[in-house]
């Protein structure tokens, strides 16, 4: 009888052997999309079925005129409740635990707020430009009293970006792990063990988008940069706010938002 054409079976197709095996590959998505669905905080079914329940103009109004400092010390707080989620999805993570202490919050430092611009967009709707906010559904307006409708703006135009891109949760859970995991970010100490990692993310990725014929949005995604200049935007307007509200950031912020924004002073 002929031989049959070619071996088809999964592990003998053209992994790359010296970075990650098919059983390991098949186990590191499970990893990624559980990590990612149990920690979510908002399913997003459930973001979706109030897509169109839009902020009224009273209500609008009401947001518009709120002190600076209230609004902000609303969304810091709104920040801090989405971060701990972030912070349970990277421990979740395969190889996360097994970093030092120290790397695990040089990543978490630099990635937290990362990983919340990309979880916003699951909260975006890029039909009407509005965003789950407190409830319903918000316009850039909403968020005037801010005092940053550069930095917010930014933050909308980046989830319209990911919104047209219709990313599905196995891809945003990725995304948010290969964005945790930076090899590049600065001042890690084990560089090469979150190298690996980001190497096993990716060859399990791209097999992700092969099998679902999605490879067209690699080259669609955001660069790392566009994410970190949002992220330099946001650490400005808060040095901004603490300058205009000296006191209330120490006094009101959560310690987690402190923690991970609020550089010590240096008591030199
Ligand atoms: O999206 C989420 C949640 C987590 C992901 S989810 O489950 O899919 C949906 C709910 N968010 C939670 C926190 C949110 C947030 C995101 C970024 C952010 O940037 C830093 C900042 C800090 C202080 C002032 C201005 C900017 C602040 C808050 S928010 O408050 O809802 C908010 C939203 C829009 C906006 F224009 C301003 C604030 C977004």
């Amino acid at each position: 009888a002929m031989e049959p054409y070619c071996n088809l079976s999964f592990s003998s197709c053209l992994l790359p052997e010296s970075v990650i095996s098919a059983t390991e590959l098949e186990l590191l998505t499970q990893n990624v999309v559980l990590a990612h669905q149990e920690t979510c905080q908002f399913r997003q079914e459930n973001l979706h079925v109030l897509r169109w329940e839009t902020f009224s103009t009273p209500e609008m109004q009401s947001f518009h005129h709120k002190p600076m400092d209230q609004m902000w010390e609303r969304c810091v707080c709104h920040v801090t409740d989405a971060i701990q989620y972030i912070v349970e999805f990277a421990k979740r993570l395969s190889g996360f635990m097994d970093l030092n202490p120290n790397d695990q919050i040089v990543l978490l430092k630099a990635g937290a707020m990362e990983l919340l611009l990309l979880r916003m967009s699951r909260a975006f709707n890029c039909y009407n430009s509005t965003v789950y906010f407190e409830g319903k559904y918000a316009q850039l307006e909403l968020f005037h009293s801010l005092g940053c409708i550069d930095l917010i703006s930014a933050m909308f135009d980046f989830c319209h970006i990911l919104g047209v891109l219709n990313l599905s949760e196995h891809e945003i859970a990725f995304y948010s792990a290969m964005t945790l995991l930076d090899p590049c970010r600065p001042w890690l100490q084990d560089k090469q063990k979150v190298e690996t990692l980001h190497r096993k993310l990716q060859v399990a990725f791209r097999h992700l988008l092969r099998r679902t014929h999605r490879e067209g949005i690699i080259s669609k995604l955001p660069h790392k940069e566009r994410l970190s200049a949002i992220c330099q935007l946001h650490l400005e307007k808060l040095n901004v706010f603490q300058q205009m509200y000296p006191g209330i950031a120490w006094e009101r912020f959560p310690p987690l938002y402190k923690e991970l924004f609020i550089s010590e002073p240096d008591n030199s």
